[in-house]
């Protein structure tokens, strides 16, 4: 089996998701039977209606959710309770609701993102090395925060100021996977634009594959390379944005009178 110490890490697809299932105590099958895998630097959209289960999927990959069948592995090594430390330095997350901490600083929520990597005294000191705030003032340059804002409390910027943070958090470790969650679901239609154009070329940049949960389908269709559309836990859809027909939107969203809703189109 591949390690993540070799330099040969990823060659083999960074994710794969192989029979996923999972139901919650009492509730319906959330994921049924889900498999997939994802290619180095691939830009893939989880395209599903509100749900459809994309939040458990991901949730799974990182071993928040315990599947009640199938396996995940990422760059070959298993998505299991023992592994979780190594398999959370290769993977980036980016949230809907950011996922900061309000009362630090963006540079301070950036170096945050090395928690796997540093003792815990630093972390409770927020003592970190200076290269490590280095990385963390260059990650914040590239994704355009402009440099008064670096040291600014987190709470103080706007919600596109933040998913910026976010994602140069989601970076510092240099991921193989990034992770994200309806990234720009809180944000309007042209900062989600710019927020995810930042989001595909750092990825590209940095050689990282993504998987990103979002239910806007023009989003879907402009960044990425594919899309694996989600209903009701099972895989109904996957292929490159151009076979984005309709009849495999209504397998993915229905064809109930809010399919095609405003609110789906940033
Ligand atoms: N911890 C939980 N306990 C019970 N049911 C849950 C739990 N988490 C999610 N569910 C249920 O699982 C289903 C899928 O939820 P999930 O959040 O994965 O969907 P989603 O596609 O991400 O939706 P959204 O776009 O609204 O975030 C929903 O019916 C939800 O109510």
């Amino acid at each position: 089996m591949q390690s993540f110490e070799s330099p040969a890490a990823c060659a083999e697809p960074v994710l794969q998701v192989s029979g996923a299932c999972k139901a919650f105590p009492n509730g319906p099958t959330v994921l049924d039977k889900v498999s997939f895998d994802i290619e180095p630097g691939s830009f893939c959209v989880l395209l599903g209606a509100s749900g459809s289960g994309k939040t458990t999927l991901l949730r799974s990959v990182i071993g928040l959710n315990k599947l009640d069948a199938g396996s995940v592995r990422i760059c070959g090594v298993e998505s299991s309770p023992k592994n979780l430390r190594r398999i959370r330095r290769k993977v980036g997350m980016v949230h809907q609701d950011f996922g900061l901490s309000g009362r630090l600083t963006a540079a301070r929520n950036v170096m945050s993102g090395t928690a796997p990597d540093l003792p815990i005294w630093r972390l409770m000191l927020q003592a970190y090395p200076e290269y490590m705030q280095r990385k963390a003032c260059s990650l914040l340059s590239r994704v355009g925060l402009e440099a008064g804002h670096v040291n600014r409390l987190v709470n103080g910027l706007s919600g596109g100021q933040k998913q910026r943070v976010g994602i140069a958090r989601a970076l510092i470790n240099a991921p193989k996977l990034i992770l994200a969650d309806e990234p720009v679901a809180s944000l309007d239609p042209q900062t989600a634009q710019d927020v995810m154009h930042l989001l595909r070329q750092m990825a590209k940049e940095q050689g990282a594959a993504v998987l990103c949960s979002l239910h806007q389908i023009n989003l879907s269709r402009t960044f990425a390379d594919r899309i694996i559309g989600l209903r009701e836990g099972r895989i109904v859809f996957d292929g490159p944005p151009g076979q984005l027909s309709q009849e495999a939107l209504s397998r993915i969203f229905g064809t109930g009178r809010d399919v095609f809703s405003p609110s789906m189109v940033a």
